[in-house]
Order: structure tokens, then C-alpha cells, then sequence
């Protein structure tokens, strides 16, 4: 595909990770509050690809989206114990002005940053800690309801159900990542529910370079690397995206430290 693509929440951790791993491969429109230092900026891309805005800003963000063939929209309050007022603002209110801009511009598709967090109340006392281990048979695939474990997860369930309102009434492609724990260079270390759902870097570029180039209408995926633990199936986004993880935390130790050097 030519036309641009929106990235919003550009200069965070995702969205760090995903121009670091395919910053040359796309025209880029990147999108955030803050302004973005030249060491965010792929090459090629300059300030005039650069939009300091707030997702919220309706104008803005029809503007921001003009030509553009493809958004992602990873800009939101990412904290698991981020408040109401913070959440429904920048997250629901955000996604909401996002969906409608990429609508009103004829925007062909979007890619939504949820997270476990929408899923996160399935992991009751009685299954953890054995769902996050091999020997165990629990497992999401994307299909079961949204059970958010708190108020920003509260806040991605909505928007997966925003996304879900956009595709059927104005018949925009949507797919929605819930991300898992993006790390880099290593899994979370000593945690087990972490290296379950870890995302390398190299996967999470891959993942939304899927996003950018399949083919969908509306689909609810697990974002996370091809962990020998997981409990999140990402049989959905192999097939409806094609993706293909290169990672799993099983090639690391507890601590984090490479099996092959431990
Ligand atoms: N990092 C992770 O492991 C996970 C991240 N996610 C989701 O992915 C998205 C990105 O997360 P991170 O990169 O980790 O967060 P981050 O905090 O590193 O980056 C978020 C970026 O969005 C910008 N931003 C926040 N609110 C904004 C607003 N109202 N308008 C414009 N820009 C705004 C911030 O300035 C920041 O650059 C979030 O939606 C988060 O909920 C979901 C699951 C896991
Ligand atoms: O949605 C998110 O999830 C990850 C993993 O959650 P955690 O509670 O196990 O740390 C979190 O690190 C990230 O900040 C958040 O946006």
C-alpha cells in the first residue's frame, strides 16, 4: 500500500518498537501529545510528518488523518491503575474521535492497542499461578466476552466494542490487538504472567506490519510473541493477519538471561 499511515501515540514504547522495526518500510504520519525528538523520527521521516496533538482534538485528528491509507492508534493512558477521569478521556473518548476521523477522512482500516487487561479478571485465584505454565490446558483465543480486571482495562474493552460499532455501520476494517507485555531485549524478568504474554520488539513490528498489510473486517487478536507458556492463543493472528512470531520467553531463564548463555 502508498498512502501514509497514522501512528498515533508515536513516541511510546509501542510505538517505538514499531519504527525501530519497520520505520523504512512505510510513509509514516506520526501522531502524539508530546513533540518527538529527531531520534523517534525513522529515517525519511521529518518534522513535517510530525503532528503534536491530543487524540481527543476532533479537528486535529481529521486533519491528521487526510490521504492516509491505514491507522494505528496506540495513544492512551497505558497505566493498569490509571483512574476513571484518565482513562475515559484519553482512552473511550480518544478511540472514539480516532474511529469517527478515520471514518470522515475514508480511511480503509484501523488498528486498536487493547490489552490483556480487557481479559485480565479470567485469571482467578483458583487458575493462577498454573495457567501461566506449560503443564496447563487454560487458554483465551479472543472469542470469550471482554473481564476486565480494572478500570483501564474497562477502558480497552470499550474500544474494542467502538471498533466493533465503526465496522458494522460504516463498514471500516478494525482489528484489535490485545497486547501483552512488550519488553525489550529480554521477557519480563521474574514474572511468570509476564513471560506468558511477552511481546519482543521484533514480533510487535511484525504484528502491526500485519495489521497495516492484511485484509480484514473485524477481528479481536492476541499480540503477544509464540510463548512456550501462553495462555492467549494466536491462532487468530496467524490466520487472519499472517502473522508469524519469531520469539518465545522459554529461550530466556526466569531471570531474563539467554538459555543458550545461562
Ligand atoms: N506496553 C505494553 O506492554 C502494552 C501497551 N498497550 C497499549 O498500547 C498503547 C501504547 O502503550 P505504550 O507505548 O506502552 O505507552 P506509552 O505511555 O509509552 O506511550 C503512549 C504514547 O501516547 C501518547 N499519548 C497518551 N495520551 C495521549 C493523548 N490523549 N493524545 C495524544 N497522545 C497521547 C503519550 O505521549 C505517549 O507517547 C496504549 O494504548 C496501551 O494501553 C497494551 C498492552 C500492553
Ligand atoms: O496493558 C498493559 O499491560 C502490560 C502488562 O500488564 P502487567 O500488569 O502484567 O504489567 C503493562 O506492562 C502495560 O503497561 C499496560 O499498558
Amino acid at each position: 500500500m502508498d498512502d501514509p499511515v497514522l501512528l498515533t501515540g508515536a513516541g511510546g514504547r509501542v510505538g517505538q518498537a514499531i519504527l525501530r522495526g519497520i520505520g523504512e518500510d512505510h510513509e509514516w504520519r506520526l501522531l502524539d501529545r508530546e513533540p518527538l525528538s529527531a531520534d523517534r523520527l525513522p529515517p525519511g521521516v521529518t518534522d513535517d510528518d510530525v503532528i503534536v496533538a491530543d487524540v481527543t482534538d476532533t479537528a486535529a485528528m481529521v486533519e491528521a488523518m487526510d490521504g492516509v491509507g491505514a491507522v494505528i492508534h496506540l495513544a492512551g493512558d497505558p497505566r493498569p491503575e490509571a483512574p476513571w477521569n484518565s482513562v475515559l478521556e484519553n482512552n473511550i473518548d480518544g478511540a472514539q474521535t480516532a474511529f469517527e476521523a478515520a471514518v470522515d477522512a475514508g480511511v480503509e482500516k484501523v488498528a486498536f492497542a487493547s490489552s490483556n487487561h480487557a481479559v485480565s479478571a479470567y485469571e482467578t485465584d483458583a487458575r493462577t499461578p498454573e495457567m501461566y505454565r506449560t503443564d496447563d490446558d487454560y487458554g483465551l483465543d479472543g472469542t470469550e466476552l471482554p473481564r476486565p480486571g480494572n478500570l483501564y482495562g474497562v477502558s480497552k474493552a470499550a474500544g474494542e466494542t467502538l471498533g466493533r460499532y465503526y465496522h458494522d455501520t460504516e463498514d471500516l476494517s478494525v482489528v484489535c490487538v490485545r497486547i501483552g507485555n512488550l519488553t525489550e531485549s529480554h521477557p519480563p524478568r521474574n514474572y511468570e504472567r509476564g513471560q506468558a504474554m511477552w511481546l519482543s520488539h521484533r514480533d510487535c513490528a511484525h504484528l502491526f506490519d500485519r495489521c497495516i498489510r492484511a485484509d480484514y473486517e473485524y477481528e479481536i487478536v492476541y499480540g503477544i510473541s509464540d510463548n512456550e507458556r501462553k495462555y492467549y492463543s494466536i491462532e487468530r493472528a496467524r490466520e487472519a493477519l499472517g502473522y508469524d512470531p519469531e520469539d518465545d520467553s522459554a529461550a530466556y531463564t526466569l531471570e531474563g538471561e539467554p538459555r543458550d548463555k545461562a
